[in-house]
């Protein structure tokens, strides 16, 4: 064993978030204590669960539980666990440096402004680094359980740490904040009691701290050598829900969730039956930075008979609900448990899938009861949900009645509408959910295919999210109602369109064929047809995709993540009571008319979103076409 003392350099990353945190959490520096007794208690739980195969590791200490004391002479506050402890490797690894995935572009989002910082600092989670809010030194003494080196990390938060090696009887962490100038106030018994009981009462193992044993001359707590347990040391999901506040769920909601605001809501319950388990599933407030990562792990925990198992998203929550955060507890699965089993697992099944509904009743019930708080719900995570509507098969529907979208009637560009509310206003004689999918509201609003819809007052929603074209990718249907792009096939207003409507149109194809032939000879190939319109009242073109083709905007989306696709023709429609629609008609001079209708499908394409292919030969051809029109 080598007893030298290594000076080691942080991450630069480490450096950074200490100095951001030091300055944004400084109002709120109490946490130092719950982070600091949060990871005591994960490490109590790695060490329940290793012990399962390994009972050895408990090294006849069985007992698991934290100690909290200080020192009125050495300034000095400390944190002890005997839980699982760290070897040499793992506190270089874990405290020198960050292992998050997704660290480097979180580190990237941050702008230098303090106060817009601290918000995503809080995204991020501090841990084990708030310690030097408080504290300009820190001592870290641990040793994994089983193993017989201990080591001693200490720091002064400014770049640098030491490690060395030590010696230490019990297993587990202590760590010794040496407080800095102004911070005598928490070496006190009373304020650290109720910093513990504030955020760290539902910590499952004691959180013991010396007992008062009267008060001194100076009015102070005598304490004395006997130690009792701050916190009521039982695991919050188990109690009953009675005895359980609203600011304790929120407190343990932080501690699971490693977030650093209240959640937005939560489900507790006991379930019977064929499973027998208690869920604690929270919905948070706001979305993690990593929200997009696919290595992300944390989610929700599993425990077995209050033994802590494993955090894995994806066996207990599906994909789409990856934001949610809280505990299994299952009654029935062996405590052995391994992934692999939990993979085949029909237990496992059967509990996804009943917290998987109440976390769905959970949303409806906030969507019916607290449409503000859904509103905020949706902000943050609706575009996630929607990706249930592909995944989900079981539950596609009651995911489907959870959408919101911006449509043609709203008045800001909240997303507030619900497919219920769309179909409550459908005019009528209306059977089609009408949609258009775009990269912006802008285009959205904009684009020429909404003409008809806004002469006869039907409302479109306008879906402007990349999983938007997933969704209607697989939903067709609302409560019987099919969901219809205004930007595919040939129109089909159905009773909306009456037998006048029906009679000018015939008339109107009637008298466009020689102009209809006119352009489809000059655009040849780049179309699969071209036909008169009946969409467009203000715009002399518009492309529209084949009923059962890609849309155009998918067609886009897909080449802009670097994907092979085969694009289909679209087929370009022209409204022959336009102006330039009628000049080309009359356009005796075959290359001007060819000009013309080029000039209307690059135009169009344009409109949509698209990118020319050869937008030089596009501005040559307009400035041409106006340096004619004003000679
Ligand atoms: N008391 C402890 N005992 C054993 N390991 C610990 C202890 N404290 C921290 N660690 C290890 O250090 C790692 C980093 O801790 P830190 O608090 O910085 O982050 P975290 O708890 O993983 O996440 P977050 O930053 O979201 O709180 C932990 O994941 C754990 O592996």
């Amino acid at each position: 064993m080598s007893a030298q003392k290594e000076t080691l350099g942080f991450q630069t990353e480490v450096k950074q978030l200490l100095k951001l945190m030091i300055h944004s959490l400084y109002s709120n520096k109490e946490i130092f204590l719950r982070e600091l007794i949060s990871n005591a208690s994960d490490a109590a739980d790695k060490l329940r669960f290793e012990g399962l195969a390994k009972p050895e590791l408990f090294e006849n200490d069985p007992e698991l539980k934290i100690r909290i004391a200080f020192d009125k002479d050495a300034r000095t506050v400390t944190i002890a666990d005997n839980g699982i402890g760290m070897s040499r490797d793992e506190v270089v690894s874990h405290i020198g440096t960050i292992a998050k995935s997704g660290t480097k572009s979180f580190f990237e989002q941050l702008s230098g402004d303090e106060k817009k910082d601290a918000h995503l600092i809080g995204q991020f989670g501090v841990g084990f680094y708030s310690a030097f809010i408080v504290a300009d030194k820190v001592t870290l003494t641990t040793r994994r359980a089983g193993e017989a080196e201990a080591v001693r990390w200490e720091s002064q938060g400014e770049g640098e740490y030491t490690l060395e090696s030590v010696e230490k009887a019990e297993r587990g962490t202590e760590i010794v904040l040496h407080l800095k100038e102004g911070e005598d106030e928490l070496l006190n018994d009373w304020k650290l009691k109720g910093i513990v009981r504030k955020y760290s009462d539902h910590i499952s193992i004691p959180i013991e701290m010396k007992k008062g044993s009267g008060y001194g001359e100076d009015g102070e707590v005598v304490v004395s050598d006997e130690l009792e347990a701050v916190n009521s040391a039982s695991a919050l999901w188990t109690r009953s829900k009675s005895d359980i506040t609203e600011e304790q769920y929120q407190e343990f909601y932080k501690h699971v969730a490693h977030d650093f605001t209240d959640p937005l809501a939560w489900s507790h319950a006991r379930v019977e039956g064929r499973q027998e388990y208690t869920e604690l599933l929270y919905i948070p407030s706001r979305a993690p930075f990593d929200l997009y990562d696919r290595e992300r792990k944390q989610g929700v925990k599993l425990y077995v008979r209050r033994v802590f198992i494993m955090e894995d998203t994806e066996k207990l929550m599906p994909h789409y609900l990856r934001f949610v955060r809280g505990v299994i507890d299952s009654n029935d699965l062996p405590l052995n448990v391994s992934r692999e089993i939990l993979q085949e697992s029909k237990d496992i099944d059967a509990i996804r899938a009943g917290c998987v509904k109440k976390v769905l009743g959970l949303l409806e019930d906030l969507s019916s009861n607290q449409p503000e708080k859904y509103e905020a719900f949706w902000k943050e995570f609706g575009q996630v949900l929607k990706e249930g509507v592909g995944e989900d098969h079981a539950n596609k529907e009651r995911i489907a009645k959870l959408l919101r979208f911006v449509s043609t009637t709203s008045e800001g560009v909240e997303p507030t509408v619900s497919l219920a509310d769309y179909i409550g206003r459908m005019k009528e004689g209306q059977d089609k959910i009408y949609f258009i999918t775009a990269d912006t509201l802008a285009a959205a609003k904009n684009s020429p295919h909404l003409e008809v819809f806004k002469k006869k007052g039907v409302e479109v929603l306008l879906l402007v999210d990349r999983v938007d074209e997933w969704v209607t990718g697989s939903l067709f249907e609302f409560d019987g109602k099919a969901l219809q792009s205004v930007a595919k096939g040939a129109l089909d207003l159905g009773a909306l369109e009456d037998e006048a409507d029906k009679e000018a149109q015939k008339q109107v194809e009637e008298a466009s064929k020689p102009v209809v032939e006119k352009v489809q000879k000059a655009l040849g190939e780049q179309v699969k047809e071209v036909r008169a319109t009946a969409r467009l009242t203000e715009s002399p073109a518009c492309l529209v995709a084949g009923e059962h083709d890609m849309s155009a905007h998918l067609e886009r989306m897909l080449k802009a993540a670097g994907q092979k696709v085969e694009g289909s023709k679209p087929t370009l429609e022209i409204n022959p009571e336009h102006v330039l629609v009628k000049k080309l008609a009359g356009e005796a001079d075959e290359a001007r008319a060819a000009d013309l209708a080029q000039v209307l499908y690059d135009q169009a394409l344009l409109a949509e979103g698209g990118k020319l292919e050869d937008p030089a030969s596009f501005v040559k051809r307009i400035n041409k076409l106006m340096l004619e029109l004003s000679a």
